[in-house]
């Protein structure tokens, strides 16, 4: 039987976890990818929020479930529960802000202890288009992500520049990590939970599909 005859839109579902410092663009980040949208004045992330898109790769249906929280301390409650069952993540820091790029050891290490072993990591200077206020070189950060064994891309949310790119490369690792893991199982778990990733027809691990694609889940709804 396929998805399709479950009733899902979807073959794989992959929660993925944004982290970083507060104002970098996480929010920004989030509905660029999602809904082509930017908001100049956008708010600081009160709880939590989630958006959805699908992309198709060998002909499967992903569809990447991506979070987003507060990047200030005073909302973060909400740790375990919101690294619980995550795929993959995108630390985030400000490319004209030296602070936000130093803390991405903190939010390393905070996703170390709290995720899953497997997490696919990928880093993200955003803001680029700020150039003119460079305080983080791309070289710095480039040797950083290669020491700690992360994908890394700088992108703008207010134009665009590698938005599709930065998720996509993650979500493709994603993907080949979960291939490689039901080839080495000799397919057993084709509708399994490989690094956590759950599948419509398989064993659901921490993750349960959702009727609607983009949600708000504050305070109590929450996780
Ligand atoms: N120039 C520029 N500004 C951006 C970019 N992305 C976000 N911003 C702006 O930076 C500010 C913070 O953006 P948010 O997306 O709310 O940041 P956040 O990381 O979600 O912040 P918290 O929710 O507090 O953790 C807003 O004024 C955005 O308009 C970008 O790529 N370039």
């Amino acid at each position: 039987m396929s998805s399709e005859d479950y009733g899902y839109d979807y073959d794989l579902l992959f929660k993925i976890v944004l982290i970083g410092d507060s104002g970098v663009g996480k929010s920004n980040l989030l509905s660029r990818f999602t809904k082509n949208e930017f908001n100049m004045d956008s708010k600081s992330t009160i709880g939590v929020e989630f958006a959805t898109r699908t992309l198709e790769i060998d002909g499967k249906r992903i569809k990447a479930q991506i979070w987003d929280t507060a990047g200030q301390e005073r909302y973060r409650a909400i740790t375990s529960a919101y690294y619980r069952g995550a795929v993959g993540a995108l630390i985030v820091y400000d490319i004209s802000k030296s602070s936000s790029y130093e803390n991405c050891n903190h939010w390393l290490s905070e996703l170390r202890e709290n995720a899953d072993d497997n997490v696919a990591v990928g880093l993200i200077g955003n803001k680029s288009d700020l150039a003119h206020l460079r305080a983080v070189p791309t070289e710095e950060s480039k040797t950083f992500a290669q020491e700690n064994q992360l994908l890394f891309t700088e992108t703008s949310a207010l134009n665009s520049e590698n938005v599709d790119k930065a998720f996509e490369e993650l979500i493709n690792t994603i993907y080949q990590k979960v291939s490689k893991h039901q080839m080495d199982l000799g397919d057993s778990s084709a509708n399994g939970n490989a690094n956590g990733a759950s599948a419509p027809n398989g064993p659901t691990i921490s993750l349960t599909p959702t009727p609607n694609e983009n949600k708000k889940a504050n305070g109590n709804n929450c996780c």
